[in-house]
């Protein structure tokens, strides 16, 4: 199969009318140019593909130490310096036990003082080690726990607790990066053109995800063949365009909402990363489809009602994996007290692709036109194809919008009000 097959419940070729082709190759030619909006920070594009074996060494050889001399590695950052390698972990990690014998926590992607209290209080008697990142180096929930984390290694490790800390920030500005100068903390760069939420390639995304014990190497390469493979302006072979271009023709039909919906409770944090990515990129002067996320079949026995029949404003993405890593068969048991002997010899996958349908057709008849996106399976390399689609997908559809998928000029507004609040220097 494709490394990711696209269905639409009507005609994707319908979609592709002369007009839309020409806008799309209009918007590879702006996009690949560097040319369109925001083309300042279109340094993820051909990032998996020029990633220099130096980077990666020094990637590498830093998990490795980490590994070498932690149990719980405190990975501090917010938005896109987070969900990236929350998504990956997430996405990868077994459920129940340490694949890789470190245990990796987050902190800092929200203001909780009983969290933090309590995640202090879980480092105690382990070896720890930090990674905080931020790109502008100024976020206050990431800032607000590293100062709560650098106070507890100081008083822990003394004089070695700078050997315990990295920082993955901007190379030129802001106070993380002073504060990394000062005392001396490695440090990794977060490119000046790269996003935040484009950002699971550099090193945000991959100290985090190799110290745990995942090939970054296979990651990049995913991402690097999706790279090279919807670089196309066949449009009939190139899925990435195709998405960007179904969802804007529904957008324009008054379908406001993509829901996207998946049978595996380990994408959970791929979902949310994608409500990042497509929210704060198109989000802006009015317009924009509202990313939303359910957990099938959990959110059946809750949200399904309202998809069913709610709203009509709703269109829905199915995001499958073709082969699960692991399955259970229903076995067939003596007494039949649970009368679930009709589905002896059904894996739980089967369940699941039984699930899907029944819910695809039920959903179909309730006015929800749908999409599905299946991947092969899930492991670095699918991870970081399937990453690497969504982004492109993402700047073609802004650009589809003719927003600047680059920017996310309404978030200060919250901030300043609170800056406000809080009395702020300068505020
Ligand atoms: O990496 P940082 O500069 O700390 O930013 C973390 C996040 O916070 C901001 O408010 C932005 O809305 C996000 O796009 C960003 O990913």
């Amino acid at each position: 199969m494709n490394m990711v097959e696209l269905t639409f419940s009507e005609s994707i070729g319908a979609v592709l009318t002369l007009e839309k082709r020409a806008r799309l190759k209009q918007i590879h030619e702006d996009l690949y140019n560097k040319k369109g909006k925001g083309s300042d920070f279109l340094g993820w594009l051909d990032w998996p593909s020029t990633l220099d074996e130096e980077f990666l060494k020094k990637v590498e050889k830093t998990a490795a130490q980490i590994r070498d001399k932690a149990d719980v590695l405190v990975v501090i950052g917010i938005g896109g310096s987070y969900l990236g390698a929350k998504a990956v972990l997430s996405a990868l990690a077994p459920y129940f036990s340490k694949e890789s014998g470190l245990e990796v926590v987050f902190a800092g992607h929200q203001v909780s003082g009983e969290y933090l209290k309590q995640l202090l209080a879980h480092l105690d008697g382990k070896r720890v080690m930090v990674n905080v990142i931020s790109k502008s180096g100024k976020t206050t929930e990431p800032a607000i726990a590293f100062r709560f984390l650098k106070d507890y290694m100081e008083k822990r490790y003394g004089k070695e607790a700078p050997e315990r800390i990295i920082v993955t920030t901007d190379a030129e500005k802001g106070a993380l990066l002073t504060l990394a100068e000062e005392n001396g903390y490695e440090r990794f760069v977060v490119p000046a053109d790269v996003g935040g939420r484009y950002s699971v390639f550099t090193a945000v995304g991959l100290v985090p995800i190799a110290a745990a014990g995942y090939s970054i190497r296979d990651l990049v390469a995913g991402a690097a063949n999706a790279e090279e493979l919807y670089n196309n302006t066949d449009f009939d072979e190139n899925p990435a365009a195709q998405y960007a271009a179904v969802r804007h023709q529904l957008y324009v039909e008054g379908y406001t909402t993509e829901v996207m919906a998946t049978f595996e409770p380990k994408l959970s944090f791929v979902q949310e990363w994608w409500k990042q990515l497509f929210g704060e990129s198109e989000g802006k002067e009015g317009k924009g489809i509202f990313p939303a996320s359910v957990s099938f079949t959990t959110d059946l026995h809750s949200m399904g009602q309202y998809i069913q029949d709610g709203k009509r404003n709703l269109f829905e993405t199915f995001l499958l994996v073709q082969k699960a890593k692991e399955d259970l068969s229903i076995f067939e048991a003596d007494n039949d007290g649970d009368e679930l002997n009709y589905m002896a010899g059904l894996s739980l996958q089967e369940f699941n692709h039984v699930a899907y349908k029944g819910t695809s057709s039920a959903h179909l008849d309730g006015g929800v036109p749908q999409l599905s996106l299946t991947i092969p399976k899930i492991d670095e390399y699918h991870m970081g194809h399937l990453l690497y689609f969504y982004m492109l997908a993402c700047a073609y559809s802004a650009y589809l919008l003719d927003i600047n998928p680059f920017d996310q000029p309404g978030v200060e507004d919250y901030k300043n009000n609170v800056f406000k609040l809080l009395n702020k220097p300068g505020f």
